[in-house]
């Protein structure tokens, strides 16, 4: 696997995202709780946690799904040169006008869609305002065609960064559990994201596949230069893509940084352990980690 360089050192690069004390509350129960970081454009930002810790709630404050209880959330659109805040827009137009793209724990294509079909449809915003709401698209009007092709061309080249080439025709529903999560992220790249959102997009994948998955989201972020925001609970694509990571427990951050100093801080092997007082961290836990070895005066590097 490739190490990200160094992305720290010199000027930091521009904030893209700016997250200030949000709370979420569902009835008495917190589950994010004055939450504050920043992502940036051409990094690679993780929020890892336990389980419950908050992190799909962070993920539908940002995308529109849930409206805060509290906080500020803004997007620097460098494209658009434009700031937006997210908490006060409707959950479509985070998509449409913020540009901020997202894939979900749980597989949400369309199954009876071909591959190919998948990516296009992901364009309808773009090919709806050339077809001006179906009249250019009912004529044949040439601005139409020419979105259409563009959107054509667009998937082509996203099945092609995927692997998906050759599987452009099939149902969707039919391809292995690995292309299917590689489709999401096409998909997603499809609408030209500034931001995109992956909750755990390495979930099911053998480690064979989530190296390939490193490699791509790698890729986005170099080639494409926009931000990524990750979920994830497997610590080999976490450790070795993220360039800020982001701890969240019970709701509150208790660690970030790069993923060094977030392997060796205590209060992050203690919120993966528990409360349990063992000298050793359990195999899986350490193996999580990247820790080698045990708990007391660890040397996790
Ligand atoms: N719509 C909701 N209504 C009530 N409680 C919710 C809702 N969504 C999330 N929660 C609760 O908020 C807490 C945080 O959940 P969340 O799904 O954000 O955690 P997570 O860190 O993503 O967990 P996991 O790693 O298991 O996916 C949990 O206690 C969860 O039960």
């Amino acid at each position: 696997m490739t190490a990200p360089q160094s992305r720290t050192s010199g000027t930091p690069r521009p904030v893209l995202l700016n997250v200030e004390h949000l709370s979420m509350r569902f009835g008495g129960l917190i589950a994010v709780d004055d939450l504050s970081f920043a992502a940036r454009a051409g990094e690679i930002t993780s929020i890892i946690g336990p389980n419950g810790a908050g992190k799909t709630t962070v993920f539908n404050c940002l995308t529109g799904f849930y409206k805060p209880t509290v906080g500020r959330l803004t997007l620097e659109h460098p494209r658009k040169n434009k700031r937006f805040y997210l908490e006060r827009m409707e959950g479509f137009r985070v998509a449409q006008q913020a540009d901020i793209g997202r894939t979900f724990q749980n597989i949400r294509l369309f199954g009876r869609m071909s591959v190919l079909e998948n990516l296009i449809v992901a364009q309808h915003n773009v090919l709806m305002r050339a077809s001006v709401f179906s009249l250019a698209g009912l004529l044949g009007l040439p601005i139409y065609r020419k979105a259409e092709r563009a959107a054509r061309d667009r998937a082509r080249y996203w099945l092609d960064r995927v692997g998906l080439t050759e599987r452009a025709d099939w149902e969707a529903q039919n391809l292995p559990y690995g292309d299917q999560r590689r489709l999401e992220i096409a998909r997603a790249m499809c609408i030209q994201p500034v931001l995109l959102c992956l909750d755990e997009p390495a979930a099911g994948l053998n480690p064979k596949e989530s190296l390939d998955l490193n490699t791509l989201l790698l890729a986005i972020r170099d080639e494409h230069g926009i931000g990524l925001l990750l979920i994830e609970h497997d610590m080999s694509v976490v450790m070795g893509i993220s360039d800020h990571i982001v701890v969240l427990d019970h709701g509150r951050k208790i660690a970030e940084g790069d993923p060094r100093t977030v392997r060796e801080d205590p209060a992050v092997i203690k919120a993966y352990l528990g409360e349990a007082e063992e000298e050793e961290l359990p195999a899986e836990v350490a193996q999580d980690l990247g820790a080698t070895s045990s708990r007391k005066g660890a040397n996790h590097a």
